[in-house]
């Protein structure tokens, strides 16, 4: 790739985060003005109130040392310490960080739980480091936040490209900064290290749930129905396992390589056994799709689990599903949600889908402080009373305000906090 390539492709990153920053604040205005709060309130919550950037120095295994960019963003802390995934990704820049930590912000609103919402990021791409030169970063990120962070400031999750493992890492870090064992500095832990069952396969319960909700409001049986998933990774492999167990058809997964297609049905129990630990498995096969062509797929539910701005106003006259639920965070830009809309698709929006994760790291965090922990069948029954009980608020405040969900949602996820920052004099 050339010099100017490397910056075209760059600058196109840059503009697409800048959207999903600009996009969410245009959504916050609009359902602060539905609800009737001053512009103060806007202002207050159109960014985060603290953002971190750190310089990470790593020992290579070749003997050189790199310098890693890194984030933490914290949006509010009116209603209780913030919360929200660690990614490690090429792409990750402040706007998204920022974006991403809003949407926890609206996802621990919207799910009702005693945090706001907070992110980071490291710009690295860790499929191409090797176990350690990722231990070192991951050690590397917590020294550098660690003033910031803690059981009741800020903690941290899994997200893209980021596990249990690396969970591991930080929590051991942030532990020997401290000097004493913290497991709730951090979720999706280990079961081991106090990790929670149910954290797994969390964040794709939830979207299961969502999509059942969905499905039943526009009359569609889950038996049988063709369902393509984008992403394979954690929240879309797990997915695309429990809408097969479910009895749908999974006809497309993709990576970030391309996608697989069959009309008939995927093996899923097959492609879990081989995919990586990044969610990597179409590299396997020849006969591959592009992730365009997955999206635009002929199928019943569209769920799109793999990053940002991947329904824009190019594809959204072409999306031919009933039903889009968004695992992951961002994938639909605000012209494409308005062209779904539109045309009538039902679309289910990440701070809502996703917010299954969020709520079990809420669980796991529960558990570590009060030391004592749950069977996988009470986290499972607990989550899917949240899961029922925040789709129907959305969708009942989408029919009731006549909106869509992904503005409802909004308006729901909003209220806590605003709330919050009032009763706290802050605005
Ligand atoms: N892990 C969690 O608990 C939660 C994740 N999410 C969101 O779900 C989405 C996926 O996250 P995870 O599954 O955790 O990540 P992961 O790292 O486990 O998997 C990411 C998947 O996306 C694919 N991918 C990466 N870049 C891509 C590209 N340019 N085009 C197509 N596919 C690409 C990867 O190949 C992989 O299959 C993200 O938006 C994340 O923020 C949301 C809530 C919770
Ligand atoms: O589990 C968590 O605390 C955060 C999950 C997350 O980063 C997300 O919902 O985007």
């Amino acid at each position: 790739m050339t010099a100017q390539n490397t910056t075209d492709q760059k600058s196109d990153n840059h503009h697409e985060n800048d959207n999903v920053l600009t996009s969410t604040q245009s959504v916050i205005a609009d359902a602060l003005d539905k609800l009737g709060y001053s512009s103060e309130v806007y202002e207050l919550l159109k960014e985060p109130i603290r953002m971190l950037t750190v310089r990470i120095p790593v020992k290579m295994d070749d003997g050189s040392t790199k310098i890693f960019t890194g984030y933490r963003a914290q949006h509010n802390d009116a209603v209780g310490p913030t919360k929200g995934g660690v990614r490690f990704h090429p792409n990750v820049s402040e706007t998204e960080v920022k974006a991403l930590s809003i949407w926890m912000s609206l996802k621990a609103g919207i799910v009702d739980l005693p945090y706001g919402g907070g992110k980071g990021g490291i710009i690295c791409d860790p499929r191409t480091m090797s176990f350690r030169e990722l231990e070192r970063l991951s050690r590397g990120y917590v020294r550098a936040i660690s003033q910031l962070v803690g059981p009741t400031k800020d903690i941290p999750a899994p997200d893209v490209f980021t596990n249990s493992q690396i969970m591991a890492w930080m929590m051991d870090e942030y532990s020997r900064i401290r000097e004493f064992d913290s497991p709730g500095f951090i979720t999706g832990k280990p079961l081991v290290l106090g990790g929670s069952h149910g954290r797994e396969t969390a964040t794709a319960k939830g979207v299961t749930i969502c999509i059942r909700e969905a499905a039943a409001k526009r009359g569609i049986q889950l038996e049988g129905a063709r369902v393509v998933v984008q992403g394979f990774g954690n929240a879309g492999s797990f997915l695309a396992k429990f809408m097969h167990d479910a009895g749908a058809n999974v006809i497309a997964i993709s990576d970030a390589y391309g996608g697989l297609y069959d009309p008939e049905g995927l093996d899923i129990d097959y492609l879990l056994e081989r995919r990586d630990s990044f969610g990597t498995v179409t590299k396997l096969f020849k006969d591959t799709i592009t992730n365009q062509e997955l999206l635009e797929l002929d199928c019943d539910i569209l769920v799109p689990a793999a990053i940002e701005n991947q329904i824009t106003e190019n594809n959204a006259h072409k999306i031919k599903a009933t039903i889009v639920v968004e695992a992951a965070n961002g994938p639909t830009t605000l012209e494409a949600t308005r062209i779904l809309s539109e045309r009538g698709i039902l679309l289910v929006p990440d701070v809502l889908a996703s917010a299954g994760g969020v709520t079990v790291s809420y669980f796991e965090w529960v558990q570590n402080n009060q030391g004592y922990y749950w069977t996988e069948e009470e986290v499972e029954e607990k989550l899917e009373k949240v899961m029922v009980k925040s789709f129907d608020t959305v969708y009942t405040t989408a029919m009731n305000r006549k909106v869509n969900m992904r503005l409802a949602a909004y308006m729901v996820g909003v209220r806590k906090m605003a709330e919050a920052s009032r009763f706290r004099g802050w605005i």
